[in-house]
């Protein structure tokens, strides 16, 4: 389990308090207004942000004060934060030795996983001379051979068209649901978190609720959701 144990995260004068277990190998949303917190607790889960007060654990593992490189999580960002300097490949690369000190054998595990998620032969190419959806592909990559327990993503899929969205949605899925990764996942969009999300937690008033199985939740709405919801 992954346990925000009485967290509380400040940005200014906001102020967000978690009090949550995310299950292990579950895929949860977070859902909730514009300014709730999401990107907050996933700023605080992966280490960007040190929270105010309280514990964060993984297992018996604290990991409250571990730096970032340091804990078992891998995040997917709205931007992939790709150097577009790099190749696809050396992108993807960075994700099994930050100093790209590739082996042959990690070479060859960089070029499958470049497969796995459909972009066989591309590998030399700089992100300016892929898509949109191949840039998030070359991202998701990276994730995949960090191979870290836990996945963050902070709305990385937006900015693509809605088939592109779902095809990403469904790499997630089928890639880190599958191989039992605990992804926690920000999304504005019902339909999305019930695509991949086993289980659902609401941000709102301060607050991260305790996540709620997702169509539980959506098909008998709490007051805040049903607001947020409209
Ligand atoms: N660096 C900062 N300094 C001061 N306040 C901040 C900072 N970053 C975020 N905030 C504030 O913290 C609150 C939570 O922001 P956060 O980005 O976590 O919300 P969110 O739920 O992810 O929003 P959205 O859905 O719009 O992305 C907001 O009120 C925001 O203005």
């Amino acid at each position: 389990m992954l346990i925000c144990e009485n967290l509380v995260m400040r940005q200014g004068a906001f102020s967000l308090h978690a009090d949550v277990a995310f299950e292990l190998g579950k895929a949860t949303a977070l859902i909730g207004p514009s300014g709730a917190g999401k990107s907050t607790l996933l700023a605080a889960i992966a280490g960007f942000l040190a929270p105010a007060s309280g514990r964060l654990l993984w297992g018996d593992a604290d990991l409250t004060n571990a730096p970032p490189g340091d804990r078992p999580v891998s995040m997917l960002f709205q931007d992939n934060n790709l150097f577009p300097h790099l190749s696809a490949a050396r992108n993807v690369g960075l994700g099994l030795r930050p100093d790209l000190q590739l082996g042959v054998k990690e070479k060859s595990q960089v070029a499958a996983t470049l497969a796995d998620v459909g972009l066989e032969g591309l590998g030399d190419r700089k992100p300016s001379a892929l898509s949109g959806g191949q840039q998030s592909r070359v991202a998701l990559a990276r994730v995949l051979v960090a191979d870290r327990p836990v996945v963050l993503l902070d709305e990385p899929f937006s900015a693509l068209g809605p088939a592109l969205k779902n095809e990403m949605l469904d790499l997630v899925k089928g890639k880190l649901v599958a191989a039992g990764k605990t992804v926690v996942m920000v999304t504005h969009d019902p339909v999305d978190a019930r695509r991949i999300a086993d289980m659902v937690s609401l941000v709102a008033d301060g607050d991260v609720h305790q996540p709620v199985a997702t169509d539980v939740l959506f098909d008998d709405p709490p007051p805040a959701l049903k607001a947020y919801l409209g």
